[in-house]
């Protein structure tokens, strides 16, 4: 089994790891593969790949799309190291409100599955960080939405909270109270 799969405490959050294959070389390893995701409980396809490259310190997010554009995301880090973050924004889910952050790094190789239904952010921890990440829905400006990365009724524990560098959009987005109904149509167990 190349993939091994492991639900977080929000179980719908999934830490991926897969396996590598080294020589002298370096190592190979494969990222995604249809068939092995889907019996690791991830059925999904992607639609749309993403990178971003950050400075140490920057919080992109806590972003999301919403239906019908919602974007399930598999997320790697291919340099550097970052806390990467999910929000579950279900209305009716026991877990609303609630967040999950892992270290995600070029050295531990593990990626996080980020459903829909989520808000989604991480930080740079080291200096000229590489994220990658595939995405299940393409980019739908419209259906952008977020939520402020320091919102204190989410208590996110970022690692470089003092060092945070945000852009003035994310620095403008509401927090989790102020979401409207035209700002999170996610519902628990509904389409998401
Ligand atoms: C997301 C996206 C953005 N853009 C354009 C729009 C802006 O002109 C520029 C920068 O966008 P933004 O500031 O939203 O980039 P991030 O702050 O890295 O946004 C991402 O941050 C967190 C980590 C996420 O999970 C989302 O994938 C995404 O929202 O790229 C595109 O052309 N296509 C896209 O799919």
């Amino acid at each position: 089994m190349p993939f091994r799969f492991e639900p977080l405490a929000i179980p719908e959050v999934i830490l991926v790891e897969a396996k590598a294959f080294p020589d002298e070389r370096g190592f190979f390893m494969e990222t995604f593969k249809r068939s092995e995701f889907m019996q690791g409980g991830i059925d999904r396809v992607f639609v749309q790949d993403n990178y971003s490259y950050s400075r140490r310190g920057t919080v992109r997010g806590l972003h999301y799309q919403m239906n019908p554009a919602a974007q399930g995301k598999l997320v790697a880090c291919l340099r550097g190291e970052i806390y990467d973050v999910a929000v579950d924004l279900r209305k009716g889910s026991s877990t609303y409100g609630r967040w999950v952050g892992v270290v995600l790094s070029a050295e531990n190789r593990r990626m996080l599955w980020v459903p829909e239904g989520f808000a989604h952010g991480f930080q740079a921890l080291t200096e000229g960080v590489m994220v990658w990440y595939k995405v299940t829905a393409e980019y739908e400006p419209a259906t952008e939405r977020g939520v402020r990365w320091d919102d204190p009724a989410l208590g996110i524990e970022w690692p470089l909270r003092e060092e945070a560098i945000v852009s003035a959009k994310d620095a403008a987005l509401p927090s989790l109270a102020e979401l409207s109904e035209t700002d999170n149509n996610f519902t628990y167990g509904g389409r998401s």
